[in-house]
C-alpha cells in the first residue's frame, strides 16, 4: 500500500502513538482488502454504543483510546442503550444506566460527538455526492451510499472511529467509482402504499442479494422516509450498503453503465411475495404492549404523522418514537411533543428498541413498523414482534 509523506509519518508516531496506533490497523486492514492507498474522509458515523452490545471490554477499549487520541473530523455516535435524560422514567437501571455513561464519556473524551443516533443525515451531518466518509451503522451506511451519494464501505464501528482519527479510510470496495455498478435487477410489479410494505420489499430482497448491489425498477419514489426504511431492512436481512432505485437516486444512471447491466439476473417482484414476507416477519398473534417506532431512529415528518395519527386519543398500552435528541426538540417545538404525550405516548431519544435492554422490562410483545426491528427484536431482545403499519398498530392500541 502506497502512503503518503504525512501519512507515513502518522504511522510512524511524528503524530502520536494514537495515531501510530490507529493507521498500523488501517493500513493492516486495507492490506486484507488489497486497497493500494489510503484516502482523506471528510465524515464518521461510530457503531458500538450500546452497553448492551459492546459491554466492560468495549469501555475499556474506548476509554483507553481516548487517553491518546482525538478525532479529526466530524464523528457522530450511535445510539446508546438507555435515554439518557429519561432512563428512570422509563425504567432502566442505574447499573445499566451508568456503564452507558462512561461509555459515552469515552467517546467524548475522544471528541466524537454524543449524539447517539443512527440518522446523523437528519441532524447536520450530510455528506455530498462523491465524497469519502467512513460510517458503520448499517442503516446508516445504505442511506449516505444509496440517497445522499457518498462513499463509504460498511465499516465496523472500531475501524470508523480509527479512520476519524487519523483522517483517513484504506480505498476500496464502493470508495472505487467502478465498484458502484448494480449487480441485480429487482422489477417491483405492485403498487405498495405503506412503509410496512416497502420494509418487506427490502427485507425480502435483503436475504436474496446479501451484498450485492440491488438496482430497483419501482413506478413511483418511495420519498426519503421510507427510503431510510428500505435500505435499514437490506442491510439487516442481506448485508447489502449501496441500492439503486431508477428515476430516484443519484447514481441509479450511473449503475447502469456498465456491458452486461440488461444481461444481469432479473426478479420481478410481486404483491404476494410482499404479502407472504409481511406475515413471516410477526411472531404472534397477540396484541402489543409496546408499540415502538423509528428504526432507523424518526424524521421529524414521520413523527408528525404519528401526532396526526393519536391527536385527541387515549392509547391503552406504551407507545415510544425513538428517535436523536435533536429531532426530538424539533418535535417539542413544533408542539407533536404535546400531542403524542397527551395520549399517553413517548418520544424516546439517544436509544431504541433493539440496542436497550427492553428485555428487563415488563414487556411481552413490541408492535414495530420497521422490517430491520421485526427481524433484530426476537433475536437481540427474545421478544416477540407484531409488524404492521404505524396507523395499524396506533389503532390496536387507541381507545
Ligand atoms: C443493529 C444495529 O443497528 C444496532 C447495534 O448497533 P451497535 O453496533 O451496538 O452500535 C447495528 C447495525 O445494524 O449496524
Ligand atoms: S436497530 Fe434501528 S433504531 Fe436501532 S440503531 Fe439500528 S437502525 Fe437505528
Amino acid at each position: 500500500m502506497q502512503l503518503t509523506k504525512y501519512e507515513e509519518d502518522m504511522y510512524n508516531g511524528e503524530y502520536g502513538e494514537g495515531k501510530a496506533e490507529c493507521m498500523e490497523i488501517l493500513v493492516s486492514l486495507g492490506k486484507i482488502y488489497d486497497a493500494e492507498k489510503m484516502i482523506p474522509i471528510t465524515s464518521a458515523q461510530v457503531s458500538g454504543v450500546s452497553y448492551k452490545t459492546i459491554g466492560d471490554a468495549g469501555l475499556d477499549f474506548v476509554v483507553d483510546l481516548g487517553k491518546k487520541a482525538d478525532v479529526t473530523l466530524e464523528t457522530m455516535l450511535n445510539p446508546a442503550g438507555v435515554d439518557i435524560e429519561n432512563w428512570q422514567e422509563l425504567g432502566f437501571s442505574k447499573e445499566f444506566t451508568d456503564k452507558q455513561i462512561d461509555i459515552i464519556n469515552g467517546y467524548e473524551s475522544i471528541g466524537v460527538m454524543s449524539t447517539c443516533t443512527c440518522t446523523p443525515y437528519l441532524i447536520g451531518n450530510t455528506p455530498m455526492l462523491n465524497e469519502h466518509v467512513a460510517w458503520s451503522e448499517s442503516s446508516a451506511v445504505c442511506y449516505v451510499n444509496s440517497v445522499i451519494g457518498a462513499r463509504t464501505n460498511r465499516e465496523g464501528g472500531p475501524s470508523a472511529l480509527l479512520a476519524a482519527i487519523v483522517g483517513r479510510t484504506p480505498y476500496y470496495g464502493n470508495h472505487i467509482l467502478e465498484n458502484r455498478v448494480a449487480d441485480m435487477i429487482f422489477n417491483v410489479d405492485y403498487d405498495f402504499v405503506n412503509e410496512a410494505e416497502i420494509g418487506a420489499l427490502g427485507y425480502y430482497v435483503g436475504q436474496i442479494v446479501n451484498d450485492k448491489k440491488p438496482y430497483f425498477r419501482i413506478n413511483k419514489n418511495p420519498g426519503r422516509n421510507n427510503l431510510k426504511t428500505l435500505g435499514a431492512a437490506l442491510a439487516s436481512s442481506g448485508a447489502v450498503s449501496l441500492y439503486h432505485v431508477e428515476n430516484v437516486t443519484p447514481e441509479a444512471d450511473y449503475s447502469r453503465c456498465h456491458d452486461s447491466f440488461e444481461e444481469l439476473e432479473t426478479v420481478t417482484v410481486d404483491k404476494n411475495m410482499i404479502e407472504e414476507t409481511l406475515e413471516q416477519l410477526t411472531t404472534t398473534d397477540k396484541i402489543p404492549d409496546l408499540v415502538c417506532l423509528g428504526c432507523p431512529h424518526a424524521s421529524i415528518s414521520e413523527i408528525q404523522e404519528v401526532a396526526n395519527l393519536v391527536k385527541d386519543k387515549k392509547l391503552t398500552k406504551d407507545l415510544w418514537i425513538c428517535t436523536s435528541k435533536a429531532i426530538k426538540s424539533i418535535s417539542k417545538q413544533c408542539g407533536y411533543l404535546d400531542i403524542i404525550e397527551k395520549a399517553g405516548g413517548k418520544i424516546v431519544s439517544d436509544t431504541c428498541m433493539v440496542v436497550a435492554p427492553i428485555e428487563e422490562l415488563d414487556y411481552e410483545v413490541i408492535g414495530v413498523n420497521s422490517a430491520k426491528a421485526a427481524n433484530y427484536v426476537p433475536n437481540m431482545c427474545k421478544l416477540d414482534v407484531v409488524y404492521d403499519t404505524v396507523e395499524n398498530l396506533i389503532n390496536m392500541i387507541s381507545e
